[in-house]
């Protein structure tokens, strides 16, 4: 039995020949075997989704992670090829979404891509291919086709005493996955920063005077679901989170 309906923008795809509204499979199931909720991909239709009417009927929204970038001129940069590759529609109702799902305080998780929309969606911006930077680590996802490889779990971050996230899964060191050639570079205002790697690169955020549940994790948690007990207590937190959404009174959007 699912309990709360949770939301997840899908990328745009082509495939066959035909352009697809899709989120990978990983968070969906992570979702429901982690949370116990129920996902609802929601289309990357650029001016057509009613956000409200959407949130109206949604008690979480779960922001996946995605080989694209957020496009730079949503954070004030001029677009380069270095910067791709781009998905606008995926952009624009991802951060849709996160502005609105924090303002009507329905719980947010965002992954991966998902913690670089929150910080541009809140007004912060994105550092790109930062294997490149001074003192930083390589965090791309590995040259191997074997998925068990590419997500598995290879370096340490460290939550940051009494953070958000430290209350989920404890403050100190833990182990994560890493995927992602870009990170946040200037945190957005509403931004606190929960974790960060050794070599400085913020791995976690919550939103500053969020009632709820607000958190973005760099790394992916979906994908150990059901096996890493970190995975698992965010997941399940969510899913708490959720479920208390969803007992929530209707509330019309103010
Ligand atoms: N494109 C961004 C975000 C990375 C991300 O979401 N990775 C998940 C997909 C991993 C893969 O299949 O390559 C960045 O690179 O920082």
């Amino acid at each position: 039995m699912h309990n709360g309906l949770v939301a997840i923008p899908a990328d745009i795809r082509t495939f066959d020949g035909y352009t697809w509204h899709a989120a990978p499979d990983q968070y969906v199931r992570a979702a429901v075997k982690g949370s116990g909720v129920l996902p609802v991909v929601v289309p990357a239709l650029e001016d057509g989704v009613d956000v409200d009417m959407l949130l109206d009927r949604i008690d979480g929204v779960l922001i996946t992670g995605s080989r694209t970038n957020v496009h730079p001129s949503l954070y004030g940069e001029e677009a380069t090829e270095a910067h791709g590759p781009f998905d606008p529609a995926r952009d624009q109702i991802s951060m849709a979404l996160i502005r609105r799902a924090i303002e009507r305080s329905i719980p947010l998780l965002a992954i991966c891509r998902g913690i670089q929309e929150l910080n541009v969606a809140l007004g912060g911006t994105l550092a790109n291919e930062i294997q490149e930077l001074q003192g930083r680590m390589d965090h791309r996802k590995p040259e191997t086709e074997n998925w068990d490889e590419a997500f598995a779990i290879r370096h340490s971050v460290k939550v940051k005493e009494g953070s958000c996230l430290a209350s989920i899964v404890g403050e100190g060191e833990i182990s994560v996955n890493s995927l992602h050639r870009q990170a946040i570079s200037r945190l957005a205002p509403r931004l606190a920063v929960e974790a960060v790697a050794e070599d400085g690169t913020i791995e976690a955020v919550s939103v500053l005077d969020a009632p709820g549940f607000a958190i973005g994790v760099q790394w992916h948690p979906e994908y150990w679901v059901g096996s890493d007990e970190i995975s698992d207590k965010i997941f399940a937190a969510f899913g708490e989170a959720v479920r208390a959404c969803h007992a929530r009174p209707a509330q019309a959007a103010e």
